[in-house]
């Protein structure tokens, strides 16, 4: 079993109303990085600061590094990079200034990481702390918690005001940081970038966590589905007419195939006695899996969620 770094156990923080976060159960290994997807309002950051010690639950613990995250969140601090959700920086002037005051703070000398985490994001650390853009002020946010490279990494929403390109590059740092067995635990709301980057996922909604999923099932499901585009209709009819597997017409010369993975070889075999012009894979995503887990928790409580 691999170490636990991160824990939460029966998490709740009411705010009354239904807001606030419910029994949140989650546990993140040592190396993994862990995405939070939620919706707007849905307790991600309430979650988030519930383990960095900013929160008192009402009920139920949370613990990093094997540490109380309310009577013990200084001690975790010294071994965690943090990303806030809200980002306030102190009154300095410059990016440089407060980048030279976080590594003071955080006993930082040797400034080849915290350079090479400035050129990725192509970040200009001169410029007027207060006239930055949302998406500098986000760099340089990041590039002041990763400088510590610490082993584990709490990032609440941290590529919000990046543009796509900037996305990428913090998704490389993110692949880099899995490469140093580091852990990561981010929170989102961009399907695509949890998906690229990370190993589990938490989907959370309204407070409640609704489904766990690992990518790499998603990535590798034992089913998978098809979609073939036979070159004439008869063709197509005759290969539905064989009823080996799950099929059905799409259009004039295509049908849906579901596939346990186990037959993929029949399946491919008996597809070489037809003409086939296409033929795709239709990947479940993320969000697919998100919505269903999202219909699922609708229907069990009955619409009342
Ligand atoms: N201090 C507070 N007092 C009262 N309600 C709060 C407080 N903090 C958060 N909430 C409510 O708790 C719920 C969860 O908020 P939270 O900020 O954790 O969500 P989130 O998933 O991080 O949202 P977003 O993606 O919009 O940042 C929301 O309904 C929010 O209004």
């Amino acid at each position: 079993m691999r170490d636990i770094i991160i824990k939460t156990s029966g998490l709740t923080k009411d705010y009354g109303k239904k807001r606030g976060v419910f029994d949140i159960d989650l546990e993140v290994h040592k190396g993994e990085v862990f995405g939070f997807v939620g919706t707007n309002g849905s307790g991600k950051t309430t979650t988030i600061r519930s383990m960095m010690g900013f929160i008192r639950p009402n009920s139920g613990v949370c613990a990093v590094n094997g540490l109380d995250s309310w009577t013990q969140s200084a001690d975790i601090m010294k071994n965690v990079s943090y990303v806030p959700g809200e980002i306030a920086f102190p009154a300095l002037k410059t990016g440089t200034e407060f980048l030279k005051t976080q590594a003071k703070y955080l006993g930082v000398t040797d400034f080849g990481y915290m350079n090479h985490v400035i050129e990725l994001l192509q970040l200009d650390p001169t410029a007027n702390l207060k006239r930055m853009s949302k998406g500098m002020k986000q760099k340089t946010a990041i590039v002041a918690a990763l400088m510590g490279e610490k082993e584990v990494l709490v990032l609440d929403e941290p590529t919000t005001g990046l543009d796509p390109l900037m996305r990428e590059a913090f998704l490389q740092l993110i692949r880099e940081e899995k490469q140093k067995g580091h852990t990561v635990f981010m929170s989102s709301h961009i399907f695509e970038e949890i998906e690229a980057v990370c190993d589990r996922v938490a989907m959370i909604r309204d407070g409640h966590i609704i489904d766990t999923a690992s990518l790499y099932d998603l990535r590798h499901p034992s089913v998978k589905n098809f979609v073939v585009k036979f070159e004439r209709e008869p063709e197509k009819q005759r290969f539905l007419e064989t009823a080996a597997f799950r099929a059905e017409s799409k259009d004039a010369a295509s049908c849906a195939i579901v596939c346990k993975i186990e037959q993929l070889d029949a399946l491919f075999h008996l597809l070489k006695d037809y003409q086939i012009v296409d033929l795709q894979e239709n990947h479940r995503s993320l969000q697919q899996q998100f919505m269903s887990a999202y219909k699922e928790e609708l229907t069990q409580n009955g619409n009342n969620g």
